[in-house]
């Protein structure tokens, strides 16, 4: 009988982050710090003749969106000279700056290679996924951080950047409006130059502090759209920790009260820092 794998990878909000490119893909990415969240991709891979990639997507209304194809799972299964048929499930919306690219090549890549018997570590399919993201752009950090769980700091680019890990139990919550273009903003030299600027200079020893560094550079980087700035005013006059999810146009809250305000503005998600990367879920 033909083997079938599924396999889970978590999302990751990036708080803030720095382009760094380096001369390979393995020494380019971005320092910055991030939640790895406990909803991210799930890919089911069968062996098949050709590869064919159906997606479900998922509207802002939280309501599922069939989608067919994708270059960078297509590119992915080439690259190990495999084919599949590939369904990918995100449970946010893609786009939207919760790293759903990143999950979708990493559960993707981890149940291939179960399927396949490629003979990848844990760390072989992580460097093969953010060689993957770097360069195709559609992201930076999020394969780094969501290797592995927690509040995860990067201090240097690529998958053995990250310098520490944090397990709070923290409530978190997010609202989205939708998308922003990744590739257009961090292709972009001058809007990367303003970012660099805005990089804060400490390194977050807790979770309050990674809270204030998130907003500090969400303010301080220009890429906080209109429409999220009534949301931010709402959890600042209510104290509740808020900032924008990079890159995407919506806000991540921390607290009990958290549910409450974002839910003025659109669909509130609850989530939680997942606790680790990765994983075979039935094989
Ligand atoms: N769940 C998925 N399954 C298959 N392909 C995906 C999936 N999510 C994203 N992709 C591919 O990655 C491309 C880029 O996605 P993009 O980087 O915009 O999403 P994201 O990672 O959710 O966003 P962000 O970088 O803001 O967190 C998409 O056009 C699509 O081809
Ligand atoms: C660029 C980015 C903000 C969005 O994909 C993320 O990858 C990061 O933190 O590097």
């Amino acid at each position: 009988m033909e083997r079938t794998a599924v396999a889970f990878a978590p999302g990751h909000i990036s708080g803030y982050f720095r382009r760094i490119d380096g001369d390979t893909p393995r020494t380019t990415g971005s320092c910055g710090a991030g939640l790895v969240i406990d909803h991210g991709v799930t890919a089911t891979v069968r062996p098949a003749e050709q590869t064919s990639v159906v997606i479900t997507d998922h509207l802002l209304t939280g309501d599922p969106l069939i989608r067919y194809g994708s270059g960078l799972i297509e590119e992915l299964l080439g690259s190990f000279g495999v084919s599949a048929a590939v369904e990918t499930v995100a449970d946010l919306p893609i786009g939207a700056g919760f790293g759903m690219s990143a999950a979708a090549i990493l559960a993707t890549l981890t149940a291939a290679n179960a399927v396949f018997d490629l003979g990848l570590a844990e760390c072989d399919i992580a460097e093969r996924a953010h060689a993957l993201e770097v360069s195709c752009n559609t992201g930076l950090g999020d394969v780094a951080a969501a290797a592995g769980g927690g509040l995860a700091v990067r201090t240097a680019p690529g998958i053995t950047g990250v310098a520490a890990r944090m397990f709070p139990e923290i409530d978190l919550c997010t609202v989205t409006f939708g998308a922003m273009f990744t590739p257009d903003i961090i292709g972009s030299p001058d809007r990367m130059r303003r970012v660099s600027a805005a990089f804060p200079d400490r390194l977050p020893e807790n979770f309050a502090e990674f809270m204030e560094n998130s907003r500090q550079f969400a303010e301080a980087s220009g890429l906080i759209p209109q429409k999220i700035r009534p949301v931010l005013a709402a959890c600042d006059d209510a104290g509740v920790p808020a900032s924008m999810t990079m890159l995407g146009c919506g806000v991540f809250a921390a607290g009990d009260d958290a549910p409450e305000i974002l839910a003025g503005f659109g669909r509130a998600v609850p989530l939680k820092i997942c606790p680790h990367g990765p994983k075979i879920l039935e094989m």
